[in-house]
């Protein structure tokens, strides 16, 4: 049993260089971040500075060139083969020709739980994410925001203690993007799973986070850590609607904005320099 103070995620000095031939890529260098279990800390910063490659590395999908990853305490292939995290990328990756509820069901199944099991799960997953009169339709039939619920509902379907999300939002338009936001609060806290989220947008990241980390491009760097919650909007699992309104959620977007362009705020509360 883990205790409840290891980390979701621990990553140490962790570079990622890419070779080909003569030419070298250094996607990430030097980078170090930490997520403690139940919080919400999202990865942003200009395409290309590494944000899905440090994903993918906690995804146990590549492996870094030096420094360590550890994902409850375990190596991110034991933490893969114990089913400790969920996954939600950008395509909501459903399979056409199975129906929603199927598609829900389909990790349970790869990993032998049995149909009635299955089946009371992804009527439970279906609730949870508001799907509950859909999951005989097939993901054709359901809208991209329904679909991207349909995915988040399969991520969590091994009740994950952690969730890798790489701009799940990014292809929908921006009132059904607030509507999931939301959801994905309210998910967060009823089920109190950590989440490490990569996203283009800063107002996105601030509603959604304890801490927004901002990265530089070429090599990847992390430049600046935002603490949300220490500008004064609380926990992330309190965010509703009146948060996106308020001037604090406003000042703290302006923060993260000025880190990424390089020119940190002079005296904006929560803001870790490194
Ligand atoms: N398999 C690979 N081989 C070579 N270079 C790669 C590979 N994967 C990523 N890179 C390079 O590593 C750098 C970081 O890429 P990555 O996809 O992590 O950036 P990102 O911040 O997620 O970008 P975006 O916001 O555009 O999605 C880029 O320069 C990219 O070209």
């Amino acid at each position: 049993m883990t205790p409840a103070s290891t980390a979701a995620i621990e990553v140490t000095g962790v570079d990622r260089i890419f070779r080909r031939r003569r030419d070298e890529v250094v996607a990430l260098r030097d980078v170090s971040v930490s997520v403690a279990a139940g919080e919400f800390v999202s990865l942003i910063g200009p395409s290309g500075c590494g944000k899905s490659t440090l994903l993918r590395l906690v995804a146990d999908l590549d492996t870094p060139t030096a420094g360590s990853i550890s994902v409850f305490g375990k190596t991110p292939r034991q933490a893969r083969r114990d089913q400790d995290y969920g996954i939600a990328f950008q395509q909501a990756g459903l399979l056409p020709w199975r129906t929603v509820a199927s598609n829900i069901e389909l990790p349970l199944k790869l990993h032998g739980v049995g149909s009635a099991e299955r089946r009371a799960r992804s009527d439970e997953l279906l609730e949870l994410v508001g799907l509950e009169d859909f999951g005989k339709h097939h993901p054709d039939q359901l809208s991209g925001g329904m679909q991207q619920r349909v995915a988040i509902a399969r991520a969590l379907a091994e009740s994950p203690r952690l969730l890798l999300m790489d701009e799940p939002f990014g292809a929908l338009d921006e009132i059904t993007r607030e509507r999931m936001q939301n959801e994905l609060v309210r998910i967060c806290r009823d089920t109190g799973a950590a989440v490490l989220f990569v996203t283009h947008s800063i107002p996105e990241a601030v509603f959604l986070s304890d801490r927004v980390v901002v990265m530089s491009p070429r090599p990847g760097r992390i430049v600046d850590i935002v603490t949300a919650g220490g500008a004064g909007l609380g926990s992330s699992h309190e965010r509703t609607d009146e948060v996106r309104d308020a001037a604090e959620f406003f000042h703290t977007v302006a923060a993260v904005r000025e880190h990424l362009h390089g020119s940190p705020v002079a005296g904006v509360r929560g803001v870790e320099s490194r």
